[in-house]
């Protein structure tokens, strides 16, 4: 059964809207917590649009179960990272126009950039997950990055159509799960999952965390955070 990692970014997007104190990111990871979550995720994303260099950095200082740091690699992220030391980094593509994340890294293109930022994070200490769709080369390109983690990215079968378009993005995503542990590496998986969808995925065999974020605060918005974070955990031991 995995874990639930409970990204946070949009807590943040409420505040951005205002440009004000609140809601605070750092008050809602206490809460999540409390409510049973196993890990924080938060995206320090290079425009700031939600997540600002100060929540990482108090988030530091008072998550309890583990901090995922997601960052573009970059130099500049880089540094933040390795400053603050989250528990783990997981590597996402940014572009400054997207809505949200569309695709996964492409480390097969960008092997020797990405492999030196995985070289300087983990040399630090700290392990780095890779935010790839599940495709048997980005897999192969991962694990020759050095990189301890994937997280499978799941917005296909998230955003499919129909009982066969679900059913084909699920077995991309079993095969990509069995494919990267035969490779080594460990596995997550998130982007798009909701109360909804999530069930199939969470019995794929080998999947430790899955970082949920929008439907979650979706549904704080209208039920509260505790609530819903615990509906979300109820919903993945479900299956
Ligand atoms: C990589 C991913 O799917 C998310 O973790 C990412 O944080 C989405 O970006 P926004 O939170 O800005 O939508
Ligand atoms: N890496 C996925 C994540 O952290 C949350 O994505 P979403 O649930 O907000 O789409």
């Amino acid at each position: 059964m995995p874990t639930l990692g409970v990204n946070i970014d949009h807590i943040a997007t409420v505040r951005q809207a205002r440009r004000t104190v609140e809601p605070d990111p750092v008050a809602a990871a206490v809460l999540v917590e409390l409510a049973g979550a196993d890990g924080i995720t938060a995206h320090l994303r290079e425009d700031r649009r939600h997540i600002q260099d100060r929540d990482v950095e108090i988030l530091r200082r008072t998550v309890r179960t583990h901090l995922n740091l997601e960052m573009a690699a970059t130099a500049e992220m880089v540094k933040i990272a390795l400053a603050v030391r989250p528990d783990y980094v997981t590597l996402v593509p940014e572009r400054r126009e997207e809505v949200t994340t569309e695709g996964g890294l492409d480390v097969e293109g960008q092997l020797v950039a990405i492999g030196l930022v995985v070289e300087q994070l983990q040399g630090a200490g700290i392990p780095v997950s890779l935010f790839v769709d599940p495709q048997p080369a980005q897999l192969q390109a991962s694990a020759r990055s050095g990189a301890k983690f994937v997280e499978l990215h799941t917005g296909r079968y998230a955003e499919s159509q129909g009982e066969a378009g679900r059913a084909a993005q699920l077995r991309q995503l079993a095969a990509a799960c069995e494919e990267a542990q035969a490779l080594g590496l460990r596995v997550n998986a998130g982007h798009g999952l909701t109360y909804w969808n999530v069930g199939p995925v969470a019995r794929l065999s080998g999947i430790e965390e899955l970082n949920i974020g929008h439907s979650i605060i979706a549904r704080a918005v209208l039920v509260g955070l505790e609530r819903a974070v615990r509906e979300m955990k109820q919903a993945i031991e479900a299956g």
